[in-house]
């Protein structure tokens, strides 16, 4: 007969033995070892209930078969027996009352088919009558079953019932406990085990005294052992500047706030030197109550790492903000970044007002294309090309010239561009005069010859390769004939360097000779190029090829000295050769002839054969007269067919009578002037220096003086001076 028995009512009065009760709940408290509890339970009941043999049988994990048997008094033979028993309907009590998780009353052991197989081991133990009430957990799982036996058949009554009911909550009560302090012991070796080999310090405390720290807690801290950390103040670890929040974070934890996160803070060592860590605080149970699991984590070197950082990064940045290159860094063509220089640069009033402009409207309209096609292949192959001088535009719009260079950078934590730039504008323009000038060097049509400061050549020009016929490859490295001593006028080479010594140029007119041996006349200017110091790096030397303008400026002379139809010196040239040969006499102490000759019959040569013919025979005749002088000495045709020869290198007047008669000779051979054969002659008046006079006036009138006596006198002869004829003329 099976009986689920009914529940006791609240009313019903309880007759358990408040001695053994409270002893059980003493033993409860005090963590005493189950079996112990159970026991005492069992014998408790035993000893109220006479007669009853109690049994408590625990299930295994599973719930399957009976794992533990406690029956302090009923024979080992039979609790051996129970150990093991698997549970199910009809197994017995305890098997089915474990089955079901319903109380299984049998009153008679012997007819109960419950116990079929199980009956001649009850006749052995002496059991008659079993009742059994299943031990459930408080989420109703079956943990065992607690069991009353007699040896006579026997039904419960109310009180059993409530008594066995009772016995079984307490004993669910005693299983639960000691699966959970068994659960905390399992769950505290594990937790020990991850701490210990933690590389974190770990350190466990409650309300700021330590209570465990693990190796790498006690070597951070430099202690010995962990005793020497263990039951000091947390306060005392943690550097003055961070207790405050440390016990802020503390008094969350112990607040409720079950896991305080990661923070950084600084630690003290034992020996006062601090380190800075990473702390984080969960509340924990520990030994049975409330602590604080603290694992920090030493960041000193990634502390270290990013001061580094920190600095370098800073130098960086006031490097590139005090960089005299412009610097912008742009995103998706937008300005993100520009440094003073570039606002300067781009005529901005600071760095801010150029962020976010678009890189493409500060281009010019001529180089955007160019801009965007780097861009894309920057961007594409990751490569920098190579550095480009583009057309930028200020913020007023003007234009600058300027060198860019861009390279890709993160900035913020995405890609950009770094794009750096010099204004060349001015450089450009230098550039563009520099070209200027090598052109103007190159094409003017003067001669340049640069030289160092030691008049060495190092450069010439096409012009003067032209004017010299010298190739610049024959001059460069050679010394410029223009500075040295050499067949120039006198004072020359003084003059020159005096006026470079002092005035920085020197110019004047030299006779050079070309490649050819041609004697040419050059104006030169001669320029000295100093530096900032003042010393002299260069000489550039200008040549002006002046020949033909000499040759002209020649003719001219000769116009004004020379007799257009016959070439003779004229009377300006003859009175300053007159005046040289007197005083060249002089210095020799010798004496000289002035000849004045007139032809005889000339008018009545142009009268019969023309004009022409005079000419032609006032050629002719100029010619056999001077060839009837000797060297030194100076015809000269003073007008119409009027002549004078200047007779030098005579010792005495008499010395000239040889060249007298050959002149006379001369003007009186006929001449041929086409079909006309003519014939005329001369007269010649002569005076002499210094007998007859010293001056040039006074030498030609006595001359001419003497002249009108030999045409008195028959013409064709000569006539010297003679003072007394003066008078008398
Ligand atoms: N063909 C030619 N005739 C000239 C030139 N200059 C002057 N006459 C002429 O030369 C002549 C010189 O005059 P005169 O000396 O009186 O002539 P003349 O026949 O020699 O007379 P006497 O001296 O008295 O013998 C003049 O008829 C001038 O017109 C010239 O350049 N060419």
């Amino acid at each position: 007969m099976t009986a689920s028995g009914n529940l006791p009512g609240p009313g019903l009065p309880v007759q358990w033995d408040a001695e053994c009760r409270s002893r059980v709940l003493e033993m409860l408290v005090a963590s005493e070892p189950l079996l112990d509890i159970l026991e005492t339970l069992l014998q408790g009941l035993e000893k109220q209930r006479s007669g009853a043999l109690c049994s408590l049988m625990l299930l295994d994990a599973q719930g399957t078969f009976f794992e533990r048997v406690i029956a302090p008094s009923l024979p080992a033979f039979y609790s051996a027996a129970l150990t093991g028993m698997a549970i199910g309907p009809g197994l017995g009590s305890c098997g089915t009352a474990a089955y079901t998780g319903e109380r299984v009353v049998v009153e008679d052991i012997a007819s109960h088919p419950y116990w079929a197989n199980y009956k001649a081991l009850a006749a052995q133990a002496g059991l008659a009558a079993c009742w059994s009430q299943p031990v459930l957990s408080a989420t109703g799982r079956v943990l065992g079953t607690f069991a009353i036996y007699y040896r006579e058949q026997r039904a419960p009554d109310t009180e059993d019932l409530v008594l066995i009911q009772q016995c079984a909550a307490l004993a669910c009560i005693a299983i639960e406990k000691d699966a959970e302090a068994r659960k905390l012991r399992d769950s505290e070796a594990r937790y020990r085990t991850l701490v210990e080999f933690s590389p974190d310090p770990v350190l466990v405390h409650r309300m700021g005294t330590i209570l465990y720290a693990n190796p790498a807690a006690v070597r951070t801290f430099g202690a010995r052992d962990a005793s020497e950390l263990i039951g000091t103040g947390t306060q005392t670890l943690i550097h003055p500047d961070y207790r405050s929040q440390q016990l802020s974070r503390m008094q969350a934890i112990v607040g409720g706030m079950t896991i305080q996160p990661m923070t950084e803070s600084r630690f003290l060592r034992l020996d006062g030197t601090a380190f800075d860590v990473e702390v984080q605080g969960t509340s924990i149970q520990y030994q049975g109550q409330d602590a604080i699991h603290v694992v920090l984590r030493d960041i000193t070197e990634r502390k270290a790492a990013e001061a580094a950082l920190h600095d370098s990064q800073e130098r960086f940045r006031s490097l590139v903000e005090f960089l005299p290159m412009g610097i912008i860094v742009h995103q998706d063509r937008l300005v993100v970044y520009a440094n003073p220089a570039a606002a300067s640069t781009l005529g901005a009033a600071a760095a801010q007002d150029l962020m976010g402009l678009s890189i493409v409207d500060l281009t010019h309209a001529d180089y955007r294309g160019g801009t965007l096609e780097r861009l894309r292949l920057r961007e594409e192959t990751g490569i920098d090309p190579p550095p480009v001088e583009i057309k930028l535009l200020k913020l007023d719009g003007s234009v600058i010239d300027v060198q860019m260079h861009a390279t890709l950078i993160q900035y913020a934590g995405a890609p950009a561009v770094q794009a750096s730039f010099t204004d060349i504008t001015e450089r450009k323009l230098a550039r563009d005069t520099l070209q200027l000038s090598a052109n103007v060097f190159s094409h003017v049509r003067e001669g340049i010859v640069i030289t160092d400061a030691d008049t060495r050549i190092v450069d010439a020009n096409k012009a003067f390769t032209t004017i010299t016929g010298y190739a610049r490859q024959e001059v460069l490295g050679q010394q410029a004939h223009i500075f040295q001593q050499g067949p120039h006028s006198e004072g020359y080479y003084e003059s020159l360097w005096r006026d470079l010594g002092t005035q920085g140029h020197w110019s004047g007119e030299v006779w050079s000779t070309r490649k050819s041996g041609e004697p040419y006349a050059e104006m030169v200017t001669i320029s000295a190029v100093t530096d900032a110091q003042g010393t002299v790096r260069n000489y550039v030397v200008l040549l002006v090829d002046i020949t033909p303008m000499k040759n002209y400026q020649k003719r001219l002379e000769d116009l004004a000295h020379f007799d257009a139809l016959t070439h003779l010196p004229n009377r300006l040239l003859l009175a300053d050769r007159l005046r040289q040969a007197i005083s060249q006499t002089q210095r020799r102490a010798q004496t000289l002839a002035v000849v004045f000759l007139d032809l005889d019959g000339f008018k009545a040569v142009n009268d019969h054969h023309g004009h022409g013919v005079g000419d032609e025979l006032l050629i002719a005749l100029s010619q056999r007269m001077k060839g009837a002088l000797r060297d030194g000495d100076t015809l000269a045709r003073i007008g119409g067919d009027e002549f004078v020869a200047v007779l030098v290198d005579l010792q005495q007047a008499d010395d000239a009578q040889p060249v007298l008669e050959r002149l006379l000779q001369a003007a009186a051979d006929p001449v041929t002037v086409g079909d006309a054969l003519i014939q005329v002659s001369a007269s010649m008046g002569i005076a002499v220096y210094p007998r007859d006079g010293t001056h040039v006036d006074l030498l030609l009138r006595r001359a001419d003086q003497s002249m009108y006596l030999a045409k008195q006198a028959g013409r064709n002869r000569y006539q010297f001076f003679n003072a007394g004829s003066e008078s008398g003329a």
